[in-house]
């Protein structure tokens, strides 16, 4: 399924200092052929979006896979972090290629509604597809009967059901479109009449009627708004209070939520409006979308070519997972899955993920932490502090970073949000809400949800205790926020809430470089071994095996099991002596 690298490869030689530790794991990922869902998980800063935008790059650039940049969809959580794909691919001049928010995927449509953690979840399931399919299949109904008189400007206008049934089968079989549908009806209504003025309106109303435009976001309003007609598009798969909670008044502003898009694109699709289809779709930050969220992603797939992206130690929100299958029940292909994990951290110094990884046997115990490969430029700033002094040691430290040429990210729980706000605003600090580039402001406020897949040189957590308390999922959060940083973290709150003894304790050994697979000793059974061979696509071929056996082995078993398992391979490679 993946096709080797040639050795002087275009891709390896754009990469710049990504060539010198590309690692042979990610290479494999990149040059997975796109016949399959190619699942990549992996801690935080593994290179798991930097893979799949590799694997974009490499993907529209075979020719002989004849794949446009603009046959390519990226989907990442949000804005921000579509920005920085974009702006990652740009820069290795692959333009062309569409960069989305899940939300920027959906219809349009005015949201802002608060809504209960239950309502969301509920909107995100996917038996809310079967209760809109069956509730648009009563709207059409209703609106498809033929009224036997029509009332036009105060006047009872009769209308002959025959001739206008006529109309309809003419018009059906021969899949006419709506204006024609329309002047068929008028001329067949307006023949022999007295009044042609008043049955042409009379037509009209009852083209209206017979084939509406369609309006998602009429029909979503209409259909909340309706006891009556919940109830009846539920047909017994809705309790009563789920009903209820779907359930609210017409009027109400905002009219929509975040959780009403995918509901939209459903009402859209059903009724037949279908999206822009790719070629080829990544998905990012996957291990957090609802199953509606994931439907609305596999529709823009024209063939279930799909690269999907995620890390479940960092799955939280309403949609929060453990497991992948969750995830791959919605993005239905018929292609194979391809199930790969990255293990070693790019991004995380050994220092700061050192401090995260405490979190993780709570946050998510079968997860295995990522090897880092580098040391940071320092140790985690721990500030103790009491609320009346917290904002000003959050924009002291965001100002000296700034000054110093860094790009920061200040990650704070709602509770202090307006607080740190002030205090940005009293410094006349230049910051924003979404990463900027070079010529955008260094400090970026942003919640710890707004932060996942986004990296800065340095991040401010604010009150870990508050992230930890304010989420049912809140370990992996102050784990996704503590992972945002390259070089520098510093964590600002209430005393009892961080880490007494970090800074004080000695360095841990750093984690050796990958190389695993020569540590166990060589087994018994094997021939001779040849000197490795000159040939230099043999020699890039060996090392690829080798890195791939060793991931398997890292991520599968402790290493006093390594030997064993080398036995046993050679055992079943080995020909059969007879
Ligand atoms: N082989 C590599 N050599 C050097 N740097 C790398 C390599 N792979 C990835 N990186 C760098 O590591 C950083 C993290 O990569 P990336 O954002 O793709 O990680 P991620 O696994 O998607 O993280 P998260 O789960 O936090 O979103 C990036 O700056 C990226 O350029």
């Amino acid at each position: 399924m993946t096709r080797p690298a040639a050795p002087e490869d275009p891709l390896l030689a754009q990469a710049g200092d990504w060539s010198a530790t590309i690692g042979a794991a990610q290479d494999e990922l990149i040059r997975t052929a796109p016949e399959c869902v190619l699942v990549i998980q992996g801690g935080p800063g593994t290179g798991k979006t930097d893979t799949a935008l590799r694997r974009v790059a490499w993907l529209i650039s075979e020719p002989d896979l004849a794949l446009s940049a603009s046959g390519v969809l990226v989907v990442g959580p949000s804005h921000a972090f579509a920005r920085r794909t974009r702006a990652r691919l740009d820069g290795w001049g692959h333009e062309g290629v569409a960069h989305s928010s899940i939300d920027g995927l959906l219809p349009k449509a005015v949201t802002g509604r608060p809504e209960a953690p239950h309502v969301i979840r509920l909107k995100g399931e996917a038996r809310m597809a079967g209760l809109l399919q069956r509730a648009i299949e009563k709207h059409r109904a209703r609106e498809r009967a033929i009224p036997p008189v029509l009332m036009i400007r105060g006047r009872v206008v009769q209308l002959d059901p025959a001739t206008i049934e006529r109309v309809i089968t003419t018009a059906k079989a021969s899949e006419a479109p709506a204006g024609d549908r329309r002047r068929l009806l008028r001329a067949a209504l307006v023949a022999g009449t007295q009044d042609p003025r008043l049955i042409l309106e009379a037509a009209d109303m009852l083209a209206d009627r017979l084939w509406p435009e369609f309006e998602a976001t009429t029909f979503l309003s209409e259909l909340f708004g309706s006891r009556l007609r919940l109830t009846a598009a539920a047909e017994g798969e809705f309790t009563d209070r789920e009903i209820d909670a779907l359930f609210r008044m017409t009027g109400e502003e905002p009219p929509f939520s975040e959780a009403d898009l995918p509901l939209l694109d459903e009402a859209e699709h059903v009724s037949g409006v279908e999206p822009q289809t790719y070629a080829h779709v990544v998905v990012d930050e996957a291990q957090d979308l609802s199953p509606m969220q994931l439907r609305a992603i596999s529709r823009r797939s024209a063939n279930g070519s799909l690269t999907v992206i995620g890390d479940m130690a960092q799955s939280t929100g309403p949609w929060a997972r453990d497991d992948w299958h969750d995830v791959l029940a919605h993005l239905p292909s018929e292609m194979p899955h391809v199930h790969r994990e990255l293990h070693f951290g790019y991004r995380i110094p050994r220092q700061i993920f050192d401090l995260a990884a405490e979190l993780l046997p709570t946050a998510a115990p079968t997860v295995q932490p990522p090897t880092t490969v580098r040391e940071g430029p320092a140790d985690p700033v721990i500030a103790p502090v009491e609320p009346a002094g917290r904002a000003a040691v959050v924009v002291t430290a965001a100002a000296d970073h700034a000054a110093d040429g860094r790009s920061v990210a200040v990650i704070c729980p709602a509770r202090c949000r307006d607080e740190i706000e002030a205090a940005l605003r009293a410094e006349e600090l230049s910051w924003g809400t979404a990463p900027g580039d070079e010529r955008g402001p260094a400090i970026t406020l942003l919640s710890p949800h707004e932060a996942k897949g986004l990296e800065f040189d340095a991040a401010i957590v604010v009150e870990p205790g508050f992230i930890v308390d304010d989420d049912p999922r809140g370990h992996r959060l102050l784990y996704t926020a503590l992972t945002r940083a390259t070089g520098h973290l510093h964590l600002v709150g209430a005393p009892e809430d961080l880490p007494a003894d970090f800074g004080t304790q000695p360095d841990a050994e750093p984690e050796a470089e990958p190389a695993p697979v020569s540590a166990p000793p060589a087994p018994p059974v094997v021939p001779e071994a040849l000197p490795m061979p000159d040939d230099p696509v043999l020699r890039e071929r060996i090392d690829m095996v080798a890195h791939n056996m060793a991931e398997t082995l890292l991520a599968n078993l402790t290493p006093e099991l390594w030997p064993v398992a080398l036995d046993r391979l050679i055992e079943l490679i080995s020909p059969d002596p007879e």
